[in-house]
């Protein structure tokens, strides 16, 4: 297989069971070079299942990944790209007697550290303390080191900016900015809105193990287009408001919320049944278009879905 020409992740129907629990099933879609993706999903959907299965820290019950086109099944192929690799786990835990040096000494000479100084300067840390008294932010900052200072081709990251302050989150974003300027590929699991909008090309939404949605960030956020909210004099039946081009509509307090495409003949023609008392349009936020991915329940577990955030939280 050429590697050169190989994409940084490419995954074939990638399937793990925990037993009978579903952890992920059918994942087919790659990453090219250059991207910054965003993968995400609410709690339980998968995202730690899939990341660590790319790593090779899992083994899939099915189908296959690769990355560079070595395959993840195989563990001297997976060896060959290592050094192309960056990783940032969820839960960070170094060995915590060791300072915070000792640690960076450590994967600088598994990996190298070209870039180590710079990003002591941008993620400071009190490298001399050991890691056990760190903050959690300070642990997030050394991981990140860790994971950036070989210059990896391809960085996988679970949740990358927990715990980050904002302003270490902002320098973050702009590492990954930095990243994609010099073609180097950015793959993170996350659960807020906002920093998605603003780092990522393309977003793959997970739910109950399944891949929903696969696009740009900029098609979901057009498609999605508008919010028009109107509160009407009469009560038109459950399904009157429900037609093509509308993404979802949500009653609350006498007042209907539609999420749709910029498309409004239908809507007015269906509005012109009643008698309009109030009428608001705007933009719709990254939020109005993910909501109904993470929302509904229409799976067989039935699972209630968490709420995405669209702060730190
Ligand atoms: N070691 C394990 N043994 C059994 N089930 C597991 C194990 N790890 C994960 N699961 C199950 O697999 C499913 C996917 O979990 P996973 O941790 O991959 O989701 P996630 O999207 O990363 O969630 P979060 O956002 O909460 O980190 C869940 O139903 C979870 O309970």
């Amino acid at each position: 297989m050429n590697r050169a020409a190989s994409r940084p992740i490419e995954l074939d129907s990638l399937t793990k069971y925990y037993g009978d629990v579903r952890g992920v099933e059918d994942l087919t879609f790659g990453v090219d070079r250059g991207e910054i993706f965003g993968f995400l999903g609410p709690n339980g959907a998968g995202k730690s299942t899939a990341i660590r299965l790319l790593l090779g820290l899992l083994k899939p019950t099915d189908g296959t990944a690769s990355l560079f086109g070595a395959s993840i099944s195989e563990r001297n192929e997976l060896r060959t790209v290592k050094a192309r690799l960056g990783y940032l786990p969820s839960d960070v835990t170094f060995y915590s007697r060791v300072t915070g040096r000792e640690v960076l000494d450590h994967f600088g000479r598994l990996r190298g550290e070209k870039r180590r100084e710079e990003l002591l300067e941008r993620f400071p840390v009190p490298l001399d303390r050991p890691v056990a008294t760190y903050s959690s932010g300070n642990e997030q900052k050394l991981a990140i080191v860790a994971a950036f200072m070989h210059e990896p081709d391809l960085a996988i990251m679970d949740e990358p900016t927990s715990g980050l302050d904002p302003l270490v989150q902002n320098e973050f974003y702009e590492l990954l900015d930095a990243r994609r300027d010099a073609g180097r590929t950015s793959f993170f699991s996350s659960h807020i809105l906002s920093e998605v909008r603003r780092v990522c090309d393309r977003v793959g939404i997970i739910r109950n193990g399944r891949l929903i949605e696969l696009d740009t960030v900029d098609n979901l956020l057009s498609e999605g287009g508008t919010v028009v909210t109107v509160r009407l004099a009469e009560e038109p039946p459950a399904d009157a408001l429900e037609f093509p081009g509308v993404a979802t509509v949500d009653r609350l307090n006498g007042e209907y919320r539609f999420v749709l495409a910029r498309e409004f003949d239908a809507l007015i023609d269906r509005l012109g049944e009643y008698t309009v008392l109030d009428l608001s349009v705007r933009e719709a936020s990254i939020e109005d278009v993910f909501m109904h991915f993470y929302g509904e329940t229409d799976d067989r577990d039935g699972d209630a879905a968490d709420t995405p955030t669209s702060d730190g939280g």
